[in-house]
C-alpha cells in the first residue's frame, strides 16, 4: 500500500506519559471525523482539531509508494544511531492507513511505535504505545491501550463512565482554544474531583517546539 503523509519531523513527544522523548512525527493526511477544512468544521464531528492534516505537502511530507520508502525517511530523520528509536504516528487519524507491513518495518529498523489516535477504528496490535483520545459524537471501538488522553472540556463526554476502559494512564489535556485559561482551570477542577486523571499539557507549545 502507499501512504499519504502530511509532514515528518523530528521533535520532543509533548504530551502525555512519553513527552519529553525524542521522537520522529509522522502525521498522515486525513480523518474520518473532519475533513480538515475550516467550511466543514462546525458540522464536523470533531470540531476543536488544532492541525492541518489535508494534503502530503507539508515539510517531509509526501506520498511514499510503500512502507520501506516511509520508513527510510522516518529512519533519515532520526539520524545517527539505533538506541531508542521512537516513532509517533499521528495525523489525521493514523489508522486509516497504518498496516502490518509499516509496523513490521519499523520494527525491524528498532523503531518503538506510539500511535496517536481518536478510537473509533481498532488499533494496530502491534503498536508499543497506544493513545486514545475520544471524541464526542463518534463510537470509539478501542477502549484499551496504554493512555486514554482526555481533551477537556468537551460538552457529550461523561469521563466517569470512561473510567471503566482499560486503560494504563487517564490523562486530562486542557482544550487549546480562545478560552485556554479557563479551560486549564476546568481540567485541574476534575483532577481534584476524580483522583484516577492526571493533567497532561501540550508542553511543545509551551516551549515553541512543532
Ligand atoms: C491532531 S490529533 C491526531 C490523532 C487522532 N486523530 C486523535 O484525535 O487522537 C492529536 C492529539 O491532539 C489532540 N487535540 C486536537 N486538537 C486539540 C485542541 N484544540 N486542544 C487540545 N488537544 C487537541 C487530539 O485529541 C489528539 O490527542
Ligand atoms: N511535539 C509534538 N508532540 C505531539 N504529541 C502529539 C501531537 C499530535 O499532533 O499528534 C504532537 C505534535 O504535533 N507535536
Ligand atoms: S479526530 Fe484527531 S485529527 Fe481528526 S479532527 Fe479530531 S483531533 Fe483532528
Ligand atoms: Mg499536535
Amino acid at each position: 500500500m502507499s501512504y499519504a503523509v502530511k509532514e515528518m519531523f523530528l521533535t520532543l513527544q509533548g504530551e502525555g506519559v512519553n513527552a519529553g522523548r525524542r521522537a520522529v512525527f509522522v502525521r498522515f493526511a486525513g480523518c474520518n471525523l473532519w475533513s480538515g477544512r475550516e467550511e466543514d468544521r462546525a458540522r464536523a464531528v470533531c470540531r476543536f482539531c488544532d492541525t492541518d492534516f489535508v494534503g502530503t505537502d507539508g515539510l517531509g511530507g509526501g506520498r511514499f509508494a510503500d512502507a520501506a520508502a516511509l520508513v527510510a525517511a522516518v529512519v533519515g530523520f532520526w539520524g545517527e544511531g539505533e538506541a531508542e528509536r521512537f516513532v509517533v504516528l499521528t495525523g489525521g487519524e493514523p489508522m486509516l492507513q497504518v498496516d502490518d507491513a509499516l509496523v513490521e518495518t519499523l520494527h525491524a529498523h528498532r523503531f518503538r511505535i506510539a500511535m496517536e489516535s481518536n478510537g473509533t477504528l481498532p488499533a494496530h496490535p502491534g503498536i508499543d504505545w497506544l493513545c486514545i483520545s475520544p471524541k464526542a459524537g463518534s463510537e470509539v471501538v478501542q477502549r484499551q491501550g496504554d493512555e486514554l488522553k482526555l481533551v477537556w472540556p468537551q460538552a457529550g463526554i461523561d469521563p466517569v463512565a470512561l473510567e471503566e476502559w482499560q486503560f494504563g494512564h487517564f490523562l486530562l489535556q486542557p482544550l487549546d482554544d480562545p478560552r485556554a485559561r479557563e479551560n486549564h482551570h476546568a481540567a485541574i477542577d476534575l483532577v481534584m474531583a476524580r483522583p484516577k486523571w492526571r493533567l497532561t499539557l501540550q508542553t511543545h507549545k509551551l516551549l515553541g517546539l512543532r
